[in-house]
């Protein structure tokens, strides 16, 4: 199994470019499914996640092309609404074939994608919404069958912000019969972009970046060409990175638009950070100020940067107190950051952290994708070498990992 191996020290400094966003190119490739015409898809990020889901979309008749980061998906073919579980195991967003796959095909059989390191995640609200839509549902033998003639729209609420159930019945409604209304949607900049996807293929819908979208159901939808938005939390982790270690750097590709709450964070740590149109650049005094936060839907502070941030916060001045608020077992990053010299209490869903002086490289062990980005920015810091084990989840999330952090400057391997 991979490893990293990190010899902290380093200030970063220099240029690199972000990538797609892996959290917006699952759900819009997923698009694919709702057209017999070809989509092609730019900006596509090569990583994990991303060939999970293209081999999950080929095994069902999609015809996959993919060169550099373009992908073009024709499901012309499309024959088999199946996602099987040894597909979905490794992968939650699979779920989101859901949606697509009982719009245009009137059924679908999809494993559920099961509990994961961070949380529960349940998906109730997705089968919720499609049974207001008129779907037959049944959940059996760990799978989801849903059978429906034609989707009828209807009026949606969900129990809670939740992002791929707001992309999957978006998915759902764009070839229903009718309006639909979803009410209490996520604003992610990520639905909104998925959304323009949509749009660009045919569809009717007013409202997504609000909590209110509103669809119109067309008879069918038709080829087009994507754009990947760039990928925020990629940003916000190489922002991090940069901050921890007095750093100055610059991020291509990328736009602040859609960081305010985290660009909030790191200039009340002491960074200065300035928007260009498409770049960012951060310069981080020798020493940051902590920082609390409490994480919640979009616009407020995102989950996806917690881990992060409560690195940044193990060796700035200062105590700061960190509430996750999305998923009930988040913080299994702190025990590892505790091996590197960390000094941080966890109670309840609080994790207050008081910052030390340095810390100490150490062998740790990724738990999942962003508490792995959270060692990785601890042993940018950290005096001597880290070792980070299982590192198989930053692969998930992060397009050339060490050949990026290589470029600004830090001493990072990776042994096979
Ligand atoms: C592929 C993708 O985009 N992943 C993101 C997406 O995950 P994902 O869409 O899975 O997360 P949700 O927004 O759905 O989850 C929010 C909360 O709602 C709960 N819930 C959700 C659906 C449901 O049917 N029932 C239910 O109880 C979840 O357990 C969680 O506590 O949004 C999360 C929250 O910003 C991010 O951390 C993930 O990176
Ligand atoms: C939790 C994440 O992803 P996923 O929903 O794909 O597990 C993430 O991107 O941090």
């Amino acid at each position: 199994m991979d490893k990293l191996l990190i010899e902290g020290g380093a200030r970063l400094s220099g240029e690199i470019a972000v990538s797609g966003a892996k959290n917006a190119a699952l759900p819009i490739l997923c698009t694919a499914l709702l057209t017999a015409e070809p989509v092609t898809y730019t900006n596509v990020p090569q990583l994990k996640d991303i060939g999970t889901l293209l081999a999950l979309l080929a095994q069902m008749g999609v015809k996959v092309e993919r060169a550099g980061d373009t992908v073009t998906l024709d499901a012309s073919g499309l024959d088999n609404p199946v996602a099987p579980y040894d597909m979905v195991k490794t992968m939650r967003a699979s779920i989101l074939v859901l949606g697509p796959l009982v719009a245009r095909c009137g059924e679908a059989r999809v494993s559920l994608p099961g509990g994961c390191a961070i949380g529960a995640r349940p998906v109730d609200q997705h089968i919720k919404g499609l049974q207001a839509m008129g779907a037959e549902v049944r959940v059996e033998h760990g799978y989801v069958h849903a059978t429906v003639p034609r989707l009828k729209g209807a009026r949606l609420f969900t129990d809670m912000v939740t992002v791929t159930g707001t992309e999957n019945l978006m998915m759902a409604a764009v070839l229903a019969d009718g309006v639909t209304v979803i009410e209490n949607a996520a604003r992610e900049p990520e639905v909104l972009d998925l959304a323009n996807c949509l749009v660009a293929m045919g569809a009717q819908i007013s409202g997504a970046g609000s909590d209110v979208i509103r669809i119109r159901g067309v008879e069918r939808l038709h080829g087009a060409t994507h754009r990947i938005m760039p990928d925020r939390i990629e940003t916000g982790t190489y922002l991090c990175a940069a901050a921890a270690t007095g750093g100055s750097v610059r991020l291509t590709g990328t736009s602040s638009c859609y960081l305010d709450a985290v660009i909030d964070k790191l200039m009340d740590a002491g960074c200065e950070v300035v928007s260009e149109r498409d770049a960012i650049r951060l310069s981080a005094p020798s020493r940051l100020n902590a920082v609390s936060l409490r994480t919640a839907p979009y616009p407020a502070f995102p989950t996806d940067m917690q881990a992060q941030f409560m690195a940044i916060n193990c060796v700035a001045n200062g105590v700061a107190m960190i509430r996750e608020t999305i998923f009930e077992n988040r913080f299994m990053h702190a025990v590892e950051l505790q091996r590197l010299g960390a000094d941080i209490r966890i109670d309840g869903n609080t994790a207050v952290v008081q910052g030390v002086a340095k810390l100490e490289g150490a062998t740790v062990m990724a738990t999942d994708l962003r508490a792995s980005a959270s060692l990785v920015v601890a042993g940018l810091v950290a005096e001597g070498e880290t070792t980070i084990e299982r590192i198989y989840h930053l692969d998930r999330g992060y397009e050339r990992l060490e050949e990026k952090l290589a470029a600004l400057g830090a001493k990072v391997r990776r042994l096979g």
